[in-house]
């Protein structure tokens, strides 16, 4: 989509909008990645291909827009929220509408909205730290206007008592911050290949993640299968290693016969990208 900026308000908005939706794309093309779709094919899905997830993905770069617009210098404060809430809500039915009603990038949209949203909120000047904490202080802010939804995602919380998407915002995304963004800036460092510097961050944030989708696909067989699977992808090199890919190999049949797929990491991989573009370096 060809955005027109009238301002450097529109100017940061557009850039944020534009890095959120490909940030999207490189997550969906990466490859090879357990039981995602990826550029090989479907993974564990029926409904899902690379052609929609990139469709999606262009679909939300004007709800990305609208909320580094809306957002822009703004202070954390409830009507923020309210407004955010409403335009995510709405991102969601233009995903839908997309897709012809496909959940593609729920949880993708709550991750960048919130971080796009603060970005803009800081002027689209800040370091991961301020952006991540500038999200956790919206997350924690309630939403009058939220429906009461029981969602899968809070069924799989319940059920397993972990914590689940809203969480891992509130708490400033710790997979990103602690996870995703340290092990992308390793690997890189030791020579690693962009492709395996991002799947290495993927393997770092499947290490840990609760991730709701895996739960409620797979149980917590399927959790744990994922957890130790990263962990030892890791163990042996990473994946600019032959040990490593051989590892990564045996997790995504593993993921595959399981039926899991770990669409919650896939997401927390795509904010870590669009911290790694747009993030300041820390002083
Ligand atoms: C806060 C919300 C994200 C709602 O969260 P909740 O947990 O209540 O509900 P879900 O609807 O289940 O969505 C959570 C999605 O978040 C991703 N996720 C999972 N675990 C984690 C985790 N530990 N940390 C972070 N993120 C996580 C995940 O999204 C991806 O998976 C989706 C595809 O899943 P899949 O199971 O394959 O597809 P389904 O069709 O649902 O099932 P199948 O039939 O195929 O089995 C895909 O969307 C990926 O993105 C979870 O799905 C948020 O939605 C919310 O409250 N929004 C309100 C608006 C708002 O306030 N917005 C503000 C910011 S814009
Ligand atoms: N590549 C991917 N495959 C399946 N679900 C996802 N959710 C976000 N990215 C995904």
């Amino acid at each position: 989509m060809k955005l027109q900026p009238q301002s450097s308000a529109d100017a940061v908005a557009q850039r944020l909008a534009q890095t959120a939706t490909r940030c999207l794309i490189d997550e969906a093309r990466l490859s090879p990645k357990p039981g995602l779709v990826d550029s090989r094919g479907n993974g564990a899905h029926s409904d899902l291909s690379l052609s929609l997830m990139e469709r999606s993905a262009h679909s939300l770069t004007p709800t990305f827009f609208a909320l580094a617009q809306q957002c822009w210098r703004r202070p954390a404060d409830v009507a923020l929220r309210q407004l955010i809430g409403r335009l995510g809500r709405e991102g969601e039915q233009s995903m839908m509408a997309a897709t012809n009603g496909v959940n593609t990038h729920r949880g993708a949209i709550w991750a960048l909205g919130l971080m796009v949203s603060s970005c803009a909120m800081l002027s689209g000047h800040a370091t991961a730290s301020a952006i991540s904490e500038q999200a956790a202080r919206l997350a924690q802010l309630p939403d009058p206007a939220a429906p009461t939804v029981f969602s899968k995602g809070l069924r799989a919380s319940h059920r397993y008592r972990v914590p689940g998407a809203r969480e891992e915002a509130a708490q400033g995304f710790p997979h990103v911050m602690k996870r995703g963004l340290p092990a992308l800036l390793h690997s890189r460092a030791q020579g690693a290949s962009e492709q395996h510097a991002m799947l290495d961050a993927l393997m770092s944030i499947m290490t840990t993640l609760s991730d709701t989708c895996v739960l409620s696909r797979a149980g917590m067989v399927g959790l744990e299968a994922m957890q130790q699977g990263a962990g030892a992808v890791l163990k042996a090199g990473g994946c600019a290693s032959h040990a490593g890919r051989q590892q990564l190999a045996e997790l995504d049949q593993t993921m595959l016969g399981l039926n899991a797929s770990p669409g919650g990491a896939a997401d927390l991989l795509a904010a870590t990208l669009f911290i790694d573009r747009v993030a300041l370096p820390a002083s």
